[in-house]
Parts: structure tokens; sequence; C-alpha cells
């Protein structure tokens, strides 16, 4: 494996206030890592450790719970909410991609998300605001919420920067993120006691996949694992301390005709004296209003560049993402994803 980097940024001149020039530069330096990886680590964000701390310590008292115990915060396919066991979800599946003679992803998670009730007086489309699941894990609420508004933070940074970035009206990224869909997922790889799989280079932490919406803030603890898809072949990242990832996902890269590119990307932990190494994750997913409409945008379309999609809402992407990934449905709305996928394995 190469060791392939991830352009670092830092975004500090959009957190506190810098000058025109200095934004900029971060305009340009986020243009071309969108453009050219689709993957970005930042610095600068403006999330304290503390924060941060609170994220990972949550996650261990919850994922040490016995399996029993979670079973009970077990949401709907239908509701991205609650907890997820090992090997109830196959993520290739939203991107089209077939698996099955695969064993399904062995992470867990605990997906928590902006609800109805925090848009009093909004009409939703309810589907995609569920109440939370709060497990009993004393002020897990309280930790986790905290990340969720520094990470809600960043993702709002970040689409100010996309705007200028791509020479779009600023503000533009406001009209569509009203009640945006909005889904902390944290994860746990790890295999649970008394699971039996057979520990062979076909396991699988999390398949391979684009993420759904606009954009991800992902934090994850520096144990390796995730990989990303660039130039055919599959790399190692892995953030640096304090640093965040970012990477696009599925209705940026149909805003922008494929000019900015949501990066295919898995996990696979490694694999040492017959066990796997744990790795935590927590990835915010910043998608949008659920009726907002979303097609490739006039400035990216000519007749050199043709419209590569048609026009979706923000609600039937999700749905047939979501069907894929934790109800089994292939998704046949995510032809050019698979088609990523397959042209790397040939
Ligand atoms: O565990 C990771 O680093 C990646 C997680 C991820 O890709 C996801 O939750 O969508
Ligand atoms: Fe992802």
């Amino acid at each position: 494996m190469s060791t392939f980097q991830v352009p670092t940024v830092d975004i500090t001149p959009y957190v506190t206030g810098g000058t025109p020039p200095d934004r900029a530069a971060v305009a340009r330096q986020i243009d071309s890592a969108c453009r050219e990886i689709g993957f970005i680590q930042i610095r600068g964000h403006g999330v304290s450790p503390a924060v941060a701390d609170g994220l990972a310590s949550a996650i261990d008292d919850l994922f040490g719970l016995p399996l029993e115990t979670k079973r009970q915060w077990v949401r709907p396919p239908a509701e991205n909410r609650g907890y997820t066991p090992p090997k109830s979800e196959s993520l290739a599946l939203s991107a089209g991609v077939q698996s099955s003679t695969r064993m399904k992803d062995f992470f867990e998670a605990y997906n928590v998300g902006a609800s109805v009730s925090e848009h009093p007086g909004d009409h939703l489309l309810e589907a995609h605001y569920a109440e939370n699941t709060w497990p009993d894990v004393h002020h897990f609420q309280q930790r986790v919420d905290a990340w969720r508004t520094g990470a809600g933070r960043v993702a709002r940074t970040m689409t100010t920067i996309f705007a200028d970035a791509l020479g779009l009206a600023s503000g533009f990224f406001e009209g569509m993120t009203r009640h945006p869909i909005e889904v902390l997922r944290m994860n746990n790889y790890a295999l649970p006691d008394g699971m039996t799989v057979q520990v062979d280079d076909d396991l699988i932490g999390m398949g391979e996949h684009t993420d759904y919406g606009i954009v991800t803030i992902l934090w994850a603890d520096r144990s390796p694992g995730l990989q990303v898809l660039h130039g055919g072949r599959w790399h190692d990242v892995s953030p640096a301390e304090g640093a965040l990832l970012i990477n696009l996902g599925d209705l940026t890269t149909r805003l922008t005709n494929e000019q900015w590119l949501s990066t295919l990307h898995r996990v696979k932990p490694p694999i040492v004296d017959g066990t796997i190494r744990r790795r935590r994750s927590a990835a915010y997913f910043f998608d949008g209003d659920a009726e907002a409409t979303i097609g490739p945008l006039p400035t990216f379309v000519d007749d050199e560049h043709p419209a590569l999609y048609t026009q979706v809402t923000v609600d039937e992407h999700i749905q047939a993402k979501l069907a894929g990934s934790r109800a089994g449905i292939l998704n046949p709305g995510a032809v050019r994803e698979a088609g990523r996928v397959l042209q790397s394995q040939e």
C-alpha cells in the first residue's frame, strides 16, 4: 500500500474571520482537493479537543455494553436512528454494488440526528427527522450533542467555503439547508465476543460506498482501517492528531455534475494475531433539506459537459441509499457510483 496522503487545509480564516485574500487561498485549496481527491483533512476547525474526548468516551461507554443491552435500542430499518448490531448492514448495496456472497459489514453503530421536535413549525417529511432514542448511558446525550453542535458548525463553514470555491452565490447552500437531514453515525469496528467469522481478506468492517449527502465531517481514532479509492487503487487514510476528515457526498457530485467527487471509501481494520484491532469513528452527515430538488447546476453544464444526472429530491435520493444499506435492497439509482467500484476491480 502506498503512502497516499489526503490534502490538509487549515480553515482558520473561515472560522475566526480572516481577510478576503486569506479566505480566497483556503477556497482555492478546497477546490483543488475536491476536484482531485474528494477527501480533505482540516485543521483550524475550532471544535475543542475536550468535545472530541467527550464523544470518544461516550462511544466507549456505549459500545462496551453487552450486545443484549444494546439490542433494546434497535429501531426499524426505515428510521435511521438507534443501535445497529454487527452484520446488519451492507453499505456496498447503497452504492449499487451487489455483494451477495460476502458476509454483511461487521461494524456496529449508533445513529442520532435532527428530529421534528428540533424544527418546530417547519413542515417536514417526517421519515427523515425521526425522534432519537437515547441509550441509558450516563451523560451520553450531553456528550454526543456537544459533538453534533460542533460538527454542524463545521459543516456549515465547509458549505460557505464550497460556495466561494465553486463561484456560487454566497448563501447558495443555506437555501437548501434550512432544516437539513442530519445524522451522526458512531461506528465501532470490533468483533463481539462469541461471534465466529472467518478472519480472512474478505472480512469487511464497512463495505465500499460513497456518502449520500452534501458533506460528511468524520472523526476517527488513529487506528488504521479507512481506505479511499483513488486512481483505481485503495489507499489507507488516517487523520493527524486533532484534525478532522471531510468528504464529499453524492449530492455535491450531482450539483457540480462530477466536477467534485464523492470518493468511494471502505473500512478494513487490520487483523493482528487472528483478531481485529478495534477502531472507532463518527461520521456526521449533512444532507440538505428533504424536500429540496438537486441536479447539475447550470454553471456546470454545457455542450462539452452534458448533465450526467436528472433532478431528484434529497428525499428520493437518501431513501434509495438507505434502502440499500439498511434494508438490503440494491440501489438501482447508483449506476455511476457502482461503475466506479467495478472499474477499480478490473
Ligand atoms: O470508520 C470510518 O472511518 C468511516 C466511516 C464511514 O465511512 C461512514 O460511517 O460512512
Ligand atoms: Fe462513509
